[in-house]
């Protein structure tokens, strides 16, 4: 008898009784999530480091991080505003030839949970790692999201790299073949971006040698785990994903374009830990008193405005910041190269709002001072969405699908096991639509898979995994009407179940940033109504048909059921077309991948804000390096591709060529 087995049945009494513990923490605002497992977490690392030195550094330290204000100069060579997987690589790249500043927004530092892959989905929701935008109603009601939908994004060093699954998955090659052909972007083809990604990434064991990656960068790359109780439904996962979807296992989804595999993770195979852009990127070089010497960072403090000057020659430039310290005091501080925004696809288009760039209607009704009109400013918001949770459960017990308490022991002994997949995700896939009429060719050149899915090994009825969706905006009612109690009022704890995520890639729905003041501090407001096409509409109905289909021909034969309660008000039988469409408008979420708001394009395009320069259009000395510049969704996540563009924009720098 296996060892797991035999902790079976006080995995299950400790998984009720964590599971019962976080129910009182939200029903009775105890506190958030975080705060209340974070000193347990600490207590137990402490302890654990006697035995495992390699696990020591564990906590983020901010003498390794912060700049003695005491030290702080008038003047850099590059300032650059945000901390995120963007503002951190190119703090790390440009500090090895110039003087930067890196001045970063209101979190607080990543804490422990940034640290355990598993864990680090806890500080969705606090509002110490997290902005918690919430979208202004939209015109289709959402149903299944209580207020609205919640774009989580960090706050923290780090940006939404600490909160995210750190999914390391590049664009595909049509992509950027259409941001070329439609936008008039010169050099971010997918062989140039490919050569960048190899200079921040290693593989480690399996993933060595494969092609995307190198073998000397910073971020460490590795497949999730698949803990042994797993296997089985991992690959009927696979098995039936693919005979669904008329695809192919692969062993790297960026290596094929259409295929289910192994999610591929930015975490370190001998501690087990995320190899996050804040470890990988800032504190790897902490120790280095030379490259500390002209890399100076602030934390907690945010940019207000740029500093923009209009010249003799009656141009515009950027000549600095002006910055809110987290004393309260503003300091000046000059750019002798560029201002380098990398505040993310929210805020970058609200500092150059609030510094006078922006569109027309936008600054006239807060009255600020024109410098210069660029409609871009804020708009081609784009996202890709998830349709909620789509789970397969199991009668109780039988399943054994969730991650027990016991793996958070084997995480400490060995880092190995359930906990060190991130948001728990375990296999992932891309695949094209078949309905003709939205998806006609076949070449990888000119065409892109248009779903995602994602199987789990953790589901709904876990603490964390319940905790995500919580943090997303989906209430406790919500989630105890849809999956909680029903089937005879079964609570949640009395079923194992497996969650898959399925994902729509390319929507054409595009929003846009408005200002919510004049204050740097507050959020602006997020104006993107979802679903508002019927071409969305149908390729979501699709996507949820295809997901229920793969779950009950991988899941059926163990016992499982499809889980979701039949949606009110929707007719039609539950596998019918009829009742997808109308289904998916009560459970869409976001994905968390906002982006495009200060797009690239051609300096000649009304809409284009940034050229392919990384420049401002009509500002010099000024450039964009977030996800606020990709002009289109890509069939991936963002990490690979930001950060692939950001290491392309510092060899330009570093080589003097921009
Ligand atoms: C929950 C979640 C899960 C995700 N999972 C994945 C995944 O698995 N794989 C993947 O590839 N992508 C994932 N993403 C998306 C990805 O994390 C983001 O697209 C990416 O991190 C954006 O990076 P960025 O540098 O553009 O900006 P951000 O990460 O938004 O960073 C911007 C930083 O700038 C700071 N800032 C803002 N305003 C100011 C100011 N005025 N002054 C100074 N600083 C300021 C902010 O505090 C923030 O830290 C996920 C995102 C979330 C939220």
């Amino acid at each position: 008898m296996s060892l797991q087995l035999l902790l079976y049945p006080l995995d299950k009494l400790l998984f009720y009784a964590v599971n019962g513990i976080t129910e009182l923490v939200y029903r009775f605002g105890l506190g958030g999530m975080a705060q209340f497992h974070l000193p347990l977490l600490h207590v137990a690392f402490f302890a654990v480091c006697f035995i495992r030195p390699e696990l020591r550094d564990y906590n983020v330290r901010r003498e390794h991080i912060e700049t003695d204000y005491r030290h702080l100069r008038a003047s850099y060579d590059y300032v650059i505003v945000g901390g995120g997987i963007s503002g951190c690589l190119a703090a790390n790249r440009l500090s090895r030839h110039h003087t930067v500043l890196l001045v970063h927004g209101p979190g607080a530092l990543p804490n422990i949970a940034t640290r355990v892959p598993l864990l680090n989905s806890l500080n969705q929701g606090e509002a110490s790692h997290d902005f918690e935008y919430k979208a202004e109603p939209s015109s289709i009601p959402l149903q299944w999201l209580s207020g609205g939908i919640t774009y989580n994004s960090g706050k923290t060093l780090g940006g939404s790299s600490i909160l995210g699954a750190l999914i390391y998955s590049l664009g595909r090659k049509a992509d950027f073949a259409e941001w070329a052909s439609t936008f008039g972007i010169q050099g971010f083809d997918h062989d140039t971006l490919t050569h960048y990604v190899k200079r921040h990434t290693r593989g480690q064991g399996d993933t060595r040698g494969l092609p995307l990656y190198g073998d000397r960068g910073e971020f460490l790359v590795d497949y999730s785990e698949t803990p042994k109780y797993y296997t089985k439904y991992k690959h009927a996962f696979l098995k039936a994903a693919t005979y669904v979807t008329g695809t192919r296992v692969v062993r790297d989804h960026n290596e094929e374009w259409l295929g289910f595999g192994s999610a591929l993770q930015l975490v370190e195979k001998h501690s087990g830990y995320l190899s996050s852009p804040v470890r990988a990127l800032i504190e790897g070089i902490s120790k280095d008193q030379e490259r500390r010497g002209r890399l100076h960072i602030i934390l907690e403090s945010m940019v207000e405005r740029i500093g923009i000057v209009r010249k003799f020659d009656g141009g515009l430039a950027a000549r600095g910041v002006i910055v809110k310290m987290n004393d309260g005091q503003r300091k000046y501080f000059f750019a002798r190269k560029k201002v380098v925004l990398a505040a993310g696809a929210v805020r970058t288009p609200q500092i150059l709002m609030l510094s006078g760039i922006g569109p027309m209607d936008e600054l006239n009704k807060w009255q600020i001072p024109v410098v210069l009109n660029r409609e871009g400013v804020g708009r081609n918001l784009h996202d890709h969405y998830d349709l909620g949770t789509s789970s397969v459960m199991f009668p109780r017990g039988k399943g054994y699908a969730d991650v027990a308490p016991t793996e958070l022991l084997q995480f400490f002994l060995s880092s190995t096991g359930a906990i060190r997949n991130s948001y728990g995700v375990n296999s992932l896939g891309f695949f094209k639509s078949r309905n003709i009429s939205y998806s006609t060719c076949l070449s990888q050149e000119t065409c892109q898979p248009d779903f995602e899915i994602f199987l789990h090994t953790v589901s709904v009825n876990h603490p964390i995994g319940g905790a995500t969706l919580r943090a997303a905006g989906i209430g406790t009612p919500d989630l105890e009407k849809y999956y909680y109690r029903q089937g005879g009022g079964n609570t949640v704890v009395q079923k194992d179940g497996i969650l898959m995520t399925p994902t729509l890639l390319h929507p054409v729905t595009r929003g846009r940033i408005k200002l919510r003041d004049l204050m740097i501090e507050s959020n602006p407001r997020i104006f993107l109504d979802v679903l508002d096409n019927e071409r969305d509409v149908q390729m979501a109905a699709e996507l949820y048909l295809t997901v229920r289909k793969i779950g009950l021909t991988a899941f059926g034969p163990f016992g499982g059921q499809w889980m979701d309660v039949r949606q009110e008000g929707c007719t039609g039988p539950d596998d019918s077309f009829e009742y997808a469409r109308c289904a998916v408008k009560r459970f869409l979420k976001t994905a968390w991948h906002l982006a495009g708001t200060a797009r690239l394009g051609h300096p000649s395009d009304p809409l284009a804000v940034v050229d392919s320069n990384f420049n401002l259009i009509g500002v010099e000395n000024l450039s964009v390096i977030d996800a606020s510049i990709m002009p289109a969704p890509v069939s991936g996540h963002m990490l690979a591709t930001i950060a692939a563009y950001v290491e392309k924009f510092c060899d330009m720098a570093n080589r003097g060529i921009i």
